[in-house]
């Protein structure tokens, strides 16, 4: 019987930490952290996301303001709103929520987030220093599967890990995250030819492709490490992963379920991604 790691049991506690800093600074009269999320448009899995992030925010003691554009707004409209934040001392984290409505330019409106308040990590420079081993923001659902690897008790090092799925959100930063502890990587994407095969062989999966319950028992090595990061709608209105939870559970060593296994880690990755601005900035600005 595998363990199951509890994504939510794990941000329950490094939330509640993050808490007391906050009520800390609050006690201390200090500025408290704020982050900014920037939503273009109304796609209900966003405005969602948005809703809890906002309440994360809220448990925490971290301020937070939703910008809500119209989904027609121009590249200029977008931008001028992310310039703004940017310049404004009280604003420490910057979140664009993606996808952006069709005709806006993701690259180029990413690339206009200050660096030091891009906490989802997708500034070029900050991607740049990730994958070049230099501290820098990580994105945040990577970060989160990094924790819960950690929480399984799984040592990187040496060990045969796949991702499957190769975003830029996720796949592709969490495979240098486990190339940067050590581990031997192989991304898998739509074009792979032996899926299975791979899959098989890997002592960590790290399952990102958006296929409901795709990864059954053929896909998993006895004693993996495995990470679900699907997120999936059924027809009947619930969630489910991209593993085949109930065939691979006493397979593995230790999964992550879906719900309540990678997303509620990403949202607290978000959390402590806007402690670290705000610690930064406080520093840089001397202690104010
Ligand atoms: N710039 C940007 N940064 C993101 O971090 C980002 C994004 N865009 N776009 C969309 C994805 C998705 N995402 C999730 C966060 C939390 C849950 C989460 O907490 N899920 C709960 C269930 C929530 C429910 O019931 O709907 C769970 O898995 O237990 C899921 C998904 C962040 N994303």
């Amino acid at each position: 019987m595998g363990k199951i790691i509890y994504g939510s049991e794990v941000s329950s506690e490094l939330r509640e930490e993050l808490r007391l800093e906050a009520e800390h600074l609050k006690q201390e009269g200090k500025r408290i952290p704020k982050l900014a999320v920037i939503l273009a448009g109304d796609n209900p899995a966003s405005l969602s996301y948005v809703k809890g992030k906002a309440k994360a925010c809220e448990a925490a003691g971290i301020l937070e303001e939703t910008f809500h554009l119209d989904g027609s707004v121009s590249q200029k409209e977008l931008e001028d709103l992310i310039h703004q934040c940017n310049e404004n001392a009280e604003i420490d984290g910057i979140l664009l929520q993606l996808p952006l409505p069709a005709g806006l330019d993701e690259n180029h409106a990413i690339e206009q987030i200050s660096p030091h308040k891009d906490v989802d990590g997708l500034h070029p420079l900050n991607f740049g220093k990730v994958h070049l081993g230099i501290p820098a923001f990580v994105p945040c659902t990577p970060l989160g599967i990094m924790e819960l690897l950690k929480r399984m008790g799984c040592d990187c090092d040496g060990k045969n890990a796949v991702v499957v799925g190769r975003s830029k959100l996720v796949g592709e930063p969490a495979a240098r995250l486990l190339l940067n502890a050590n581990a031997t990587v192989t991304i898998c994407h739509s074009h792979t030819k032996n899926l299975k095969e791979i899959c098989r062989n890997a002592d960590i999966l790290i399952a990102a492709v958006g296929k409901p319950r795709f990864f059954n028992h053929e896909y998993v090595k006895e004693g993996a490490y495995v990470i679900d990061v699907g997120i999936n709608r059924l027809a009947d209105g619930r969630l489910t992963g991209d593993v085949d939870f109930e065939d691979v559970k006493d397979l593995c060593a230790a999964i992550t379920p879906v719900p309540k296994g990678v997303g509620p880690m990403t949202i607290t990755m978000l959390l402590e991604n806007t402690m670290k601005a705000y610690r930064e900035a406080v520093n840089e600005s001397g202690g104010l």
